[in-house]
């Protein structure tokens, strides 16, 4: 069932169908078809896809790869009566096709528009929208298990990537399968894949698997599970008869599906990297974007880290499962043996590292923000309580973009300022990105995490001077207005400063670096100012921003301080730039801020009992 149609009607319009398409508004509809016909049914779907997702960007190869599966999942079972459950969610595009949002792939992870994951919102077809992988199987089986409790006879369907397959969570849901009387149908995807070829003794195990008859006994049935397979999973009969037995069953069954990542699409079979898993704007015909992409924040981590290679012998890289988009790649090239990748394994990728530094590596792990989530208690009780040297590498960290809520990296800041031992840094641009990385490495004392978001890297932002550790970026004589900016921010800090100053309102601007724990030095930099803002890419709750009030409560600096953030919310998907500025971390909304706080702080009367004082007091300042 269809609800609110998302984007606006202009970017629906970007949605071309071709006949059999036409006629496929629910999933009923692939019932009335031909054989002949869902063959050419699942042609124009690979086309329909191919257009769609090369014209706004989005995830090519997973769904090709599952165009005749998510068919025949369609035909057995009868959504959402049935329940399928697509493990992350990043290849349910066909799914959605088939249950009545073709129309709105124009819109395909634009602001406003249809998301790029399962969301409830959009249909009642879609029950699971967290994108995090291995939890498809957790999820399932408390489903199934509370529909056998009532004595409800539906299906539950998860469909899972040999790579989520990798996870902890999915084996901690294997173990329980195996004594629940949930009946599962677990539609295994596998493609050999992840982004990069499936790594592990499970990814061994599934390579044997696919050249036998599955017959003999294999991981899930000596689990007490039943397994079928390996089927072929673009042949629809095939994938379809395979559902019907597994179904009929009545136990939790394994249906091994084995499909080709990018299926029937020439650039993305070939494309060595990723099989296109996730691409941006490019050209339909070669799957390539049409001008090679400014250099991004990833790419300067990727140079300066080789670079630390080559200085230090004892750096070990840990990735889980995302070695090239993590911009591990050149890395990985030149030095194989000082890379691990894990699997989607983002807790044993912390707790290893942990043990790498034990042995006296210097591990780091390159991980996107959300992910690290995952790993809370072991960043928190392996590496911090161990006063483990280990630097993360939080990629992808504060507003990320079209991947939308379960992608934002907002909560690090918060999250990891409660880990005691533990300095995080949020560098602003190139230059202090790599003297922020060698710092981290360098440091023995215990862990270090660096923050930054998926975007260009954009223009250096140089210092006036530095202050005890605190880069110093606008300092007028005679400013009132104390701006915190954290990482990124910086350069909206400094055209908001630019604007309030055309205003007559002068402002201090500077970069902590280092912000978890706070600098003490804000504190006495504070002091000469009437009015402190901060600015951070992250929740406010918890955030830099509250950090910097309580120090100054806690050194009874009465300066008042505004925090800018983000809500305590799981915010939408949409451009970058466009959310940052719709939550008023822009130039224009620090800038409005900064000065409803003074009108504010004025109607209130507390700035004019306030002495003014310089704002970089001259005891501290030796830079
Ligand atoms: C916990 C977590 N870590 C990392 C990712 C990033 N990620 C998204 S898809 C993917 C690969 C998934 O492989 P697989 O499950 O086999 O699906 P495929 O894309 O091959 O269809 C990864 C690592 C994630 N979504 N969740
Ligand atoms: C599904 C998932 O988690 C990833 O594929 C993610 O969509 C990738 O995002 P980037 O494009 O930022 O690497
Ligand atoms: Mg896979």
């Amino acid at each position: 069932m269809k609800k609110r149609p998302p984007g606006t009607a202009r970017q629906r319009e970007g949605a071309d169908a071709t006949p059999l398409l036409e006629g496929i508004s629910q999933p009923g509809d692939l019932l009335r078809l031909s054989r002949d016909d869902l063959r050419r049914l699942a042609a124009e779907i690979r086309g329909f896809l191919v257009r769609a997702v090369c014209r706004g960007g989005g995830h090519l190869g997973p769904n090709l790869g599952v165009v005749e599966l998510t068919m025949a999942v369609h035909r057995v079972f009868r959504s959402p009566h049935d329940r399928i459950i697509f493990d992350t969610g990043h290849q349910s595009y066909v799914h959605k096709i088939l249950t009545g949002r073709r129309d709105w792939f124009g819109s395909l992870r634009q602001y406003g528009g249809m998301s790029g994951y399962p969301s409830r919102a959009e249909s009642d077809h879609d029950l699971v929208e967290n994108s995090h992988a291995s939890s498809a199987l957790a999820w399932s089986e408390g489903l199934a298990r509370g529909f056998a409790l009532d004595g409800d006879d539906r299906a539950v369907v998860a469909v899972v990537g040999d790579g989520a397959l990798t996870g902890g969570m999915a084996w901690e849901a294997l173990n329980n399968l195996a004594r629940s009387p949930a009946d599962l149908v677990v539609v295994l995807n596998d493609n050999g894949r992840s982004y990069a070829p499936t790594v592990g003794g499970l990814a061994a195990h599934l390579a044997a698997l696919r050249t036998t008859d599955g017959g003999r006994p294999n991981v899930f049935t000596n689990l007490g599970l039943a397994y079928l397979g390996p089927v072929d999973g673009h042949d629809l009969e095939a994938v379809e008869r395979a559902l019907h037995h597994a179904r009929a069953l009545r136990r939790t069954v394994v249906v091994h599906c084995v499909t080709g990542k990018g299926q029937g699409f020439g650039p993305a079979e070939t494309d060595e990297a990723d099989h296109l898993h996730t691409v941006g704007v490019v050209d339909p015909e070669t799957g390539r974007p049409a001008q090679p992409p400014d250099p991004t924040w990833t790419d300067v981590f990727a140079d300066e880290m080789l670079a630390a290679g080559e200085l230090d012998p004892d750096l070990v890289a840990v990735s889980a499962a995302m070695v090239g988009p993590t911009g591990l790649g050149a890395f990985a090239r030149r030095f194989p043996h000082r890379v691990v990748d894990v699997g989607i394994a983002e807790q044993q990728a912390t707790t290893s590292a942990a043990g790498l530094a034990a042995a006296g590596k210097h591990p780091v792990v390159a991980i996107y923000a959300t992910f690290l989530n995952r790993a809370f208690d072991q960043v928190l009780m392996d590496v911090a309580l161990h006063e483990s040297p280990v630097t993360f590498v939080l990629d992808r960290a504060g507003i990320t973009g079209p991947d939308g809520p379960s992608h934002h990296g907002v909560w690090d800041l918060a999250v990891l300022g409660t880990v005691p031992g533990l300095r995080i840094a949020a560098p602003r641009d190139q230059a202090t990105l790599r003297e922020e990385l060698r710092d981290a490495i360098a440091d023995r004392r215990g862990p270090n995490a660096l923050r930054f978001p998926k975007a260009r890297v954009g223009s250096p932002v140089p210092a006036l001077h530095r202050l005890s550790g605190v880069d110093i970026l606008r300092a007028p004589a005679g400013a009132k207005v104390l701006i915190v900016s954290v990482g990124v921010l910086a350069t909206a800090a400094l055209e908001a400063a630019t604007l309030l100053s055309a205003a007559g309102i002068e402002c201090t601007v500077l970069d902590p670096r280092w912000v978890r724990p706070v600098n003490p030095v804000l504190g006495q930099l504070a002091a000469g100012h009437s009015l402190v803002v901060t600015i951070e890419d992250g929740v406010r709750d918890g955030g830099v921003g509250s950090a910097v009030a309580r120090l100054l409560t806690d050194l009874a600096v009465p300066t008042p301080v505004r925090v800018l953030g983000l809500p305590t919310a799981f915010l939408p998907h949409g451009g970058r730039q466009e959310l940052l500025a719709e939550y008023g971390l822009d130039a224009a909304g620090v800038a409005e801020a900064v000065q409803a706080a003074l009108a504010g702080a004025r109607q209130s009367r507390r700035l004019s009992h306030l002495p003014h004082t310089p704002q970089v007091p001259q005891a501290v300042n030796h830079a």
